[in-house]
């Protein structure tokens, strides 16, 4: 990447700051457009979900790695769950959705309950021998009480969809019969959902998975307590990316952290943060690091910068540290910030490998909150920082009140938040693909094929407010 006429401002900037300029390209189709990571860990999308505690679950995981990105499972999380979760997500379909399943006898109220667990909006009725007998959809509630039994309003006219065919025949079969989903089944019993936006997206983008094709996970681990007992229990778990995170990472209990998890295993993707300057980065990596994670301060629960002035505008920090790292052959995550696809293009071009990505996606259907609707009827989910007093809390459960108690007094983040659901962007995987349409533009525009190229070739400038108000889109008149 370099500056406009090599100008490289005397201060730091954020993606806000930042603008890019077209190149002549060679590149004919944005569908050109390589946009698998160099790290080597397996995904084909430079996303990483944070591992945070109201974004980051199995359903986040499961679905995400579909795609081809990575999600992190948070270091609050009980280990017994931790592996129980890595199992389900290793036991998903790459390819069908998981369903949502009840049985004729269950209610509306229950269907209700689960159909916004998942993107595809339908809930399939199954009998005992786990075949589909109907498909039940929120239209399908109207003018029926919630107790009303599923086998009284579900559609029983199914159209199934037998496991192998192809994808684009799944798309035309459900496009003539009008029809958004359909259950997937194997013989007779059901192995899957789905969707006629799903069969596209499956042409476009590919799964991100391990040796044996199981979908990815990763999990998150912290400095306090027996590290070497964590950390073990989540290699044995089967964990993917060991993501090695405290706010501040340039600090030496986490390099020894970071030295005895390399230790456990040679092979294991490590990462590990937070850090914004060089010497963090070197000194991560000197550890045993594979790839740092960059931001102090940029989160949208982050209240570090206000309540201590540290930090460091992201653009900034991640091209150091992305410079920095890959002097010594590694790689740097940009962690925090991301409100639009612009910032994730930006990051790249800055030379990070990858993207981490919270708050935004906690207003979707599969971050692990419930949907809450407010009092204008408008759907959303509770998001909270991890250093916020929520999480503090059931991170310390295991210890004394007096402990507990003082630590509340240290608490930072913002406790809770609401992420409103976008209505026509409420999935984790419509954010995905308008993030991705906007960095494959980015890359043609850069003249790049692959985010290696993208970096070499992106050109940035420095712009005022007003020039990034121009750059917003008018939704009214003015
Ligand atoms: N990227 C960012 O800007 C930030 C991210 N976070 C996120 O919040 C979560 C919790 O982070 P964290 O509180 O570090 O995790 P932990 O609860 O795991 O605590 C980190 C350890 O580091 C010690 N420590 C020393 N200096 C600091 C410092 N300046 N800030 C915090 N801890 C310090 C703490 O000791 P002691 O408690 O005794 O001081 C504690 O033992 C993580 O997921 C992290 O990513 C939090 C803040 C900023
Ligand atoms: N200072 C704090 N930073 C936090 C907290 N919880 C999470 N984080 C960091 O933010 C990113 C995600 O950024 P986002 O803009 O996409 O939401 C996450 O990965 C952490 O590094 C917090 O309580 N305080």
């Amino acid at each position: 990447m370099r500056f406009i006429d090599d100008q490289k401002p005397p201060y730091d900037l954020t993606y806000n700051d930042c603008f890019m300029v077209p190149g002549r390209s060679e590149v004919g189709s944005r569908l050109d457009v390589d946009l698998v990571p160099a790290d080597g860990l397996g995904t084909t999308l430079p996303i990483v979900v944070s591992n945070m505690t109201a974004v980051s679950g199995k359903r986040m995981a499961e679905t995400v790695a579909r795609r081809g990105a990575i999600a992190v499972l948070p270091q609050d999380i009980p280990l017994d769950i931790v592996e129980s979760n890595i199992t389900y997500v290793k036991s998903r379909h790459p390819v069908y959705e998981t369903p949502i399943t009840l049985r004729p006898g269950d209610t509306i109220q229950e269907a209700l309950n689960l159909i916004h667990k998942r993107a595809h909006g339908a809930v399939i009725i199954v009998n005992e021998h786990e075949e589909p007998v109907g498909i039940f959809t929120e239209n399908d509630a109207a003018g029926f009480d919630r107790f009303t039994q599923l086998q009284r309003v579900m559609a029983t006219d199914l159209l199934t969809i037998d496991e192998g065919t192809p994808l684009e025949t799944i798309f035309d079969r459900l496009s003539s019969k009008r029809l958004t989903s359909a259950p997937v089944v194997r013989g007779r019993r059901l192995i899957g959902v789905v969707t006629r936006k799903g069969a596209l997206r499956s042409t476009l983008y590919k799964p991100a998975v391990d040796a044996k094709g199981k979908l990815l996970i990763g999990t998150a681990i912290g400095i306090n307590g027996d590290v070497k007992a964590k950390a073990e229990a989540l290699l044995r778990a089967g964990t993917d990316l060991l993501v090695v995170d405290v706010a501040h990472g340039h600090q030496r209990r986490m390099l020894e952290a970071v030295e005895l998890i390399r230790s456990l295993s040679p092979s294991v993707p490590v990462m590990a943060g937070n850090v914004v300057t060089r010497e963090g980065t070197r000194d991560l990596i000197s550890a045993g690091a594979d790839q740092v994670k960059v931001g102090v301060g940029p989160g949208a629960m982050c209240t570090t910068r206000m309540m201590t002035g540290v930090g460091r505008p992201q653009f900034s920090a991640v091209l150091d540290c992305a410079e920095e790292a890959r002097k010594l052959g590694k790689h740097a995550c940009a962690d925090g910030g991301v409100r639009h696809p612009r910032d994730v293009a930006l990051a790249l071009a800055a030379g990070a490998a990858n993207v981490m990505i919270g708050s935004w996606f906690a207003g979707t259907y599969e971050s692990p909150a419930d949907v809450l609707r407010d009092s204008d009827g408008r759907f959303y989910k509770e998001n909270f920082g991890m250093a916020s007093q929520r999480a503090v809390k059931a991170r310390s459960r295991g210890e004394s009140l007096f402990e507990r108690a003082r630590k509340d007094l240290f608490e930072e983040g913002i406790s809770t938040s609401r992420m409103y659901l976008d209505p026509d962007h409420p999935g984790v995987e419509d954010i995905i693909d308008q993030i991705i349409a906007g960095v494959r533009s980015s890359c043609t525009y850069a003249g790049a094929r692959t985010l290696e190229e993208f970096h070499q070739r992106a050109v940035v400038g420095v712009q005022s407010q007003a020039g990034y108000d121009e750059g917003r889109p008018v939704r009214t008149s003015w």
